[in-house]
């Protein structure tokens, strides 16, 4: 091999500042940033390799390994950093499909299917529910029908631990796709991707310790499954996840409750509550029986959260960016847009 050639791979995982990256042969390299990267970074944090990114590498006569670019991105998952400013931490890009996962037992949650399901539409991904543990709950088919005229997306029943229903979920990750599995923690993730391949993963799942011998749990992996690839890692597994790229307007997009928005447009009043007025049409879908309540009340929470969002966004983000070199920025948008565009689903 030219020490100076540069290769093809994919991140797996970010600490710090280092990427580490699989390459397809195999062999997996920690590489820090190159130069025109380093700019880059300065210019746009966004532009620093994250999870799911496709890089190219150069291997230097010295040993060194850096990642010289980055791929234009199809997808990119955000969310708001824990400090409640404005700043966004980048989680994943390149996400085909967000499964969000949810235990039969007990019983599954609408709300929370709901909210999971909204970052990944405005995201640009594919959405599906897997519902898991279905050796439990005899009624499996019944639920999986329910809820996938709930919420408008293939829904799949698995047993991980007998290994039915997975055929349909291996399929998700054909011709190397990544897909990303968001659910509450005991939902069976982890379960999952052990009963999708085996011993495959293993050898990802050493814990690191820190300097005081304490394990740490690795965050952001990206995992070869199936022929494609899963990510599973905790900054993916928090409700907290509200924003994700594409959309610079996060929750513009409600499409996740597109027969709720057509619905609230028949009611008298323009700015209706859907809680008391009258001539809602709302309220009267639910008293005939054609809307859950908890299908309003998921509605009204994603309705609260994105006008936070948006808030944060108008008054804090546009300080930020005016500080910013804005023409790079701008370049480096115009060019992960472009596939998001052709991308709706
Ligand atoms: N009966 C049954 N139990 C399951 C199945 N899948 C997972 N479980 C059990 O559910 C519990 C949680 O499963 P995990 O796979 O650890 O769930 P997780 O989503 O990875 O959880 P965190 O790591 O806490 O986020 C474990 O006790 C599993 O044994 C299944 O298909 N059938
Ligand atoms: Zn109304």
């Amino acid at each position: 091999m030219n020490s100076f050639q540069l290769r093809r791979g994919v991140v797996v995982r970010v600490d710090r500042g280092v990427s580490t990256v699989e390459l397809p042969g195999g062999g997996t390299f920690r590489a820090s940033w190159g130069g025109a990267l380093l700019g880059a970074v300065h210019r746009d944090p966004d532009a620093a390799p994250t999870t799911g990114d496709r890089v190219r590498l150069r291997f230097w006569p010295d040993e060194r390994i850096t990642v010289e670019s980055v791929d234009p991105r199809t997808t990119l998952l955000t969310r708001a950093d824990a400090d409640g400013s404005s700043r966004r931490q980048t989680l994943a890009a390149n996400i085909d499909v967000v499964a969000v996962v949810e235990g039969l037992v007990p019983d599954p949650d609408r709300n929370r299917i709901a909210r999971l399901l909204a970052p990944a539409r405005a995201g640009g991904a594919q959405p599906v529910v897997i519902l898991t543990k279905a050796d439990l709950e005899p009624e499996a088919p019944r639920i999986a029908a329910e809820l996938q005229a709930l919420s408008s997306c293939p829904v799949h029943a698995v047993s991980s631990a007998r290994g039915t229903g997975l055929e349909q979920v291996r399929a998700l990750f054909a011709d190397g796709r990544t897909v990303a599995l968001l659910g509450a923690p005991g939902a069976g993730k982890s379960s999952l991707v052990n009963a999708l391949s085996g011993d495959e993963v293993r050898r990802f799942d050493a814990p690191r310790r820190d300097g005081q011998g304490r394990p740490t749990t690795v965050t952001r992996e990206l995992r070869p499954v199936a022929g494609g690839w899963v990510i599973d890692g905790p900054g993916l597994r928090s409700a907290g996840i509200n924003t994700a790229v594409g959309l610079d307007d996060t929750f513009a997009d409600l499409t996740t409750f597109a027969d709720l928005t057509t619905l609230a447009g028949q009611c008298r009043f323009a700015d209706c509550t859907h809680a008391v007025e009258p001539g809602c049409a709302v309220i009267a879908a639910i008293g005939a029986g054609g809307l859950h309540p908890d299908r309003l009340d998921s509605y009204r929470q994603l309705v609260a959260e994105g006008f936070r969002q948006e808030l944060r966004h108008d008054v804090r983000l546009r300080q930020e960016e005016i500080r910013r070199h804005k023409v790079m920025h701008k370049s480096l948008r115009r060019q992960y847009r472009k596939p998001l565009d052709r991308g709706r689903w």
